[in-house]
């Protein structure tokens, strides 16, 4: 079939559209480098359709009051203690998917980083697996499993770092920081400045995340709602563009599997946790491969819920 006038329109706008991010992207100058240079108008091609902006949805969906859960985790040790946190977040990685933690960091050793951040870096990297480690144990407590149980299956055995800056946008109405979208972790630890920008979706609501001085921000990933076959959920997010003078500056710890299940055959694969599923809870989620996950994490972006959903059983 011959295409028709607006679709090779489309194309054509497509094709400009790559061209011009390509251009963009080989200056090598980054966003960074584009709000220092002063600019008052964004490029067309960071301009979000209409349906997809902050904008938009402030009008059509009310931003909530509501604010993510806080969670103390410095009597984490203590009897006395522990069965409530583990309460306090069994109940909000079930309701909301994200919370706050706070939990007081260790000095740390030297490592192979540069060393104009090394001291940094090597303390981030410490404090927050203990902090991961922490909260994975509790919500293995919360799913009536042994403490120790996501840490032997080593849920936080490969970690990714990475560093995001939101510089001073001068159109946020009209483009987003980050677009919707859940983590293909099993939970993400997230530390920021107090620019604020991040947003939960809750019950259809966009809630604001106030980050606390010195708390820490986890939200629960798509294999942990997974593994927990539904138990634990891992909701949508999205960044707003910065309307701040000052960076909006966040530093995220992707937590995940380092080791993933063996089938006969020598294929990988996951899914939720035997021990979870019984004649009253039977898996809501099949198997999935370890190379489904990874085209689904290259094929959609940042969309990486769809494996979800085409992994959902439906009764
Ligand atoms: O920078 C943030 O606040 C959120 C970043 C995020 O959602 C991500 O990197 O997946
Ligand atoms: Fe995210």
């Amino acid at each position: 079939m011959a295409p028709t006038k607006t679709t090779t329109a489309n194309t054509d706008i497509q094709e400009q559209r790559m061209k011009n991010l390509k251009d963009f992207d080989e200056t090598k100058a980054g966003v960074k480098g584009l709000s220092d240079s002063g600019v008052t108008t964004i490029p067309d091609f960071f301009i979000h359709p209409v349906e997809n902006l902050s904008g938009a949805l402030k009008k059509s969906s009310p931003i909530s009051t509501l604010s993510i859960p806080v969670i103390d985790l410095s009597h984490v040790h203590s009897d006395d203690h522990k069965p409530r946190i583990v309460e306090q977040i069994r109940e909000a990685a079930r309701t909301w998917g994200f919370f706050q933690v706070w939990m007081a960091p260790e000095a740390a050793a030297e490592e192979e980083i540069p060393e104009v951040c090394r001291r940094e870096v090597v303390q981030w990297d410490m404090h927050a697996k203990k902090v991961g480690e922490s909260v994975l144990e509790l919500l293995a407590l919360g799913l009536g499993l042994e403490g120790g149980k996501f840490k032997d299956l080593n849920f936080c055995g490969a970690r990714v770092f990475v560093g995001h800056i939101y510089p001073y946008c001068p159109q946020p109405d009209l483009t987003m920081g980050i677009s919707s979208h859940t983590d293909p972790t099993v939970i993400t630890v997230l530390l920021q400045n107090q620019v604020q920008g991040l947003q939960v979706k809750h019950r259809d609501e966009w809630v604001d995340v106030k980050p606390l001085d010195g708390g820490l921000i986890i939200n629960i990933g798509d294999i942990l709602q997974i593994a927990s076959n539904g138990e634990y959920k891992s909701v949508e997010h999205r960044v707003l563009a910065n309307s701040n003078r000052e960076s909006r500056i966040t530093v995220v710890m992707f937590m995940n599997l380092s080791t993933w299940k063996e089938s006969a055959d020598g294929g990988k694969y996951y899914g939720p946790l035997p021990e979870l599923l019984t004649p009253e809870t039977p898996p809501v989620y099949r198997d999935f491969t370890q190379q489904e996950y990874m085209e689904n994490f290259y094929s959609k972006g940042l969309d990486s819920k769809s494996l979800i959903d085409r992994i959902t059983i439906f009764p």
